[in-house]
């Protein structure tokens, strides 16, 4: 993204927004709510246009590029994605469906890589075992498992998730960070970018951290260098200590 805002009335969503993401780089995007992330992955993933600005995904330029042939290559899941899938569908068609960009189960017969690819994903993020039960049945995190599942189902080059640890509970939240640093670690993964309110959620993998207050960037890059009590308390307006142990953080406010 280069110079980007995103303006609606009078109110700047986003303002001034520079940012780039490697191939190979796992980013944090930290801030308070009403902060501008969510429009930020709703940029990343062709979903809105800036209002001015450059955003360049994938090699394409949006505005030049259909962006109905952008959005397959990009993996994205948030509440507001949850909401939409149909409780009574089954958790297994959530995930081999995605490679047809439809929730659920729309063709008789799949093509049988495709039901090995959804298979693998679901025994890689623990939902293999409701397979055959009604996406309404889940738990919070089982449900978060699957959307992710599905996210990775037709192979992104760039994985967004939007809070995928909210609303867990502290075993919830560890099993899916857990998942995440060994997705962050492999290889062969697409680029990550994951918007939190909490430290505590960031994988151990994650190298780089964005963070925004009021749609601007208050510091951005290699996130030994962003992630500092200064930084962290102009972010959220209150002057915080950030502790890191084994490659995980957590904060509290200074005394
Ligand atoms: N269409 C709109 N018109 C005016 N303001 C808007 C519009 N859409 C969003 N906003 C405002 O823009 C700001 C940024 O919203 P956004 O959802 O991107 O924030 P966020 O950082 O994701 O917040 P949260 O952490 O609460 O999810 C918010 O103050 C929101 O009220």
């Amino acid at each position: 993204m280069t110079g980007v805002d995103v303006v609606r009335g009078e109110t700047y969503l986003l303002r001034g927004v520079d940012w780039a993401v490697e191939a190979d780089q796992r980013w944090v995007v930290l801030g308070p709510n009403g902060a501008g992330k969510t429009t930020l992955l709703a940029l990343a993933s062709a979903h809105m246009h800036p209002t001015r600005g450059e955003v360049r995904l994938l090699g394409e330029t949006l505005g030049a590029v259909d962006v109905f042939e952008l959005r397959p290559r990009i993996g994205i899941t948030s509440a507001a994605l949850a909401q939409r899938i149909p409780t009574a569908e089954k958790t297994g068609d959530i995930v081999v469906s995605a490679g047809y960009a439809v929730v659920g189960r729309w063709r008789e017969q799949y093509d049988v890589h495709d039901l090995t690819r959804a298979g693998i994903l679901m025994e890689q993020w623990g939902v293999a075992a409701f397979a055959n039960r009604p996406f309404g049945t889940l738990s919070e995190g089982e449900r978060k498992r699957v959307q992710i599942a599905r996210a990775l189902m037709p192979d992104p080059e760039l994985l967004l998730l939007d809070e995928p640890g909210a609303g867990l509970d502290l075993g919830g939240r560890e099993d899916l960070v857990t998942r995440l640093s060994d997705l962050a670690r492999y290889h062969y993964a697409p680029a990550q970018v994951l918007v939190t309110h909490h430290v505590e959620e960031i994988p151990q993998g994650y190298d780089h951290a964005l963070l925004l207050r009021a749609g601007e960037v208050v510091a951005a890059g290699p996130a030994d260098d962003v992630l500092t009590d200064d930084a962290l308390s102009e972010t959220f307006g209150v002057k915080l200590a950030l502790t890191r142990t084994d490659g995980r953080f957590t904060a509290r406010r200074a005394s």
